[in-house]
């Protein structure tokens, strides 16, 4: 199984470029991050050389952080920003060799809510396709994101095969996924085909992998088994240094 470590929660507490070494120090096959924007794309990109690693995503820009906004792009009255948020990450994805864009949806709820969403995912998908670039969206659990647009791998889902775009895939981040819906391994094998990443942590608490009420070591033989290569996104809350957190990547590879 290869590991890709997530900057987001990794390493957070260096400069991004830093981060990317130290995972690669670590022994990570590859990397991913929440919103690289203050770095200078061409920095990233020189420190991917260096390392070798992949950055195998990104988000859209959440909007208004400090007035709690957590994505733009279900959010009607917003498609400007939602979609210059969405132009943004995918340009920044070019610069540095990223496949995958997470377009962050945001707190809403609605039918409105919903073809707005749809309308920029559509917008997001026509950049991204000629590009070779995956559009990803991640049902986030109700209890860390209380109010969010997209909660279920349900809904993820129906959005999916509604806007019928063949780069539109799902965020499978098993953390969210069992709080909010459970059944990992068989939810895993019927949505394979629908899946462009997958992410874990433990559960509750969103610690490292080898804790918590979901035995990871049966999940990654399930995924190995399902024929998926590609590597799993460790976005975990370190309780301590990263470095102090890192025994499962020899136990669960
Ligand atoms: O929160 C998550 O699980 C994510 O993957 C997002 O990228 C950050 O909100
Ligand atoms: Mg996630």
């Amino acid at each position: 199984m290869r590991f890709s470590a997530n900057l987001g929660f990794l390493w957070a507490d260096r400069p991004l470029t830093d981060a990317v070494r130290a995972a690669a120090t670590a022994g990570f096959d590859a990397v991913e991050c929440h919103w690289p924007y203050d770095t200078p794309a061409q920095d990233v990109a020189a420190v991917l050389r260096e390392t070798g690693l992949p950055m195998l995503g990104l988000n859209t820009r959440r909007g208004n952080v400090a007035a709690g906004e957590n994505g733009l792009s279900a959010l009607p009255g917003r498609e400007d920003e939602a979609r210059a948020a969405i132009d943004e990450a995918i340009a920044y994805a070019i610069a540095i060799g990223t496949r995958n864009v997470h377009v962050m949806a945001g707190f809403v709820q609605g039918e409105h809510a919903q073809d707005t969403f749809l309308a920029n995912l559509g917008h997001a998908c026509r950049q991204a396709r000629p590009e070779g670039i995956t559009i990803l969206i991640e049902p986030l659990n109700d209890y860390d994101a209380p109010g969010y647009f997209l909660q279920t791998t349900t809904q993820a889902e129906a959005l999916i095969d509604q806007l019928g775009a063949p780069n539109l895939r799902l965020m499978f981040d098993c953390y969210h996924v069992q709080l909010m819906e459970g059944n990992l391994t068989r939810r895993l094998t019927r949505l394979l085909p629908k899946i462009g990443h997958i992410q874990f942590a433990s559960v509750p608490d969103r610690g490292a992998p080898d804790r918590g009420e979901v035995n990871f070591a049966h999940v990654f033989a399930h995924i190995a088994e399902l024929g998926w290569t590609a590597p799993l996104g460790a976005e975990y809350r370190p309780q301590g240094p990263t470095e102090t957190t890192l025994d499962w990547l020899a136990t669960l590879r």
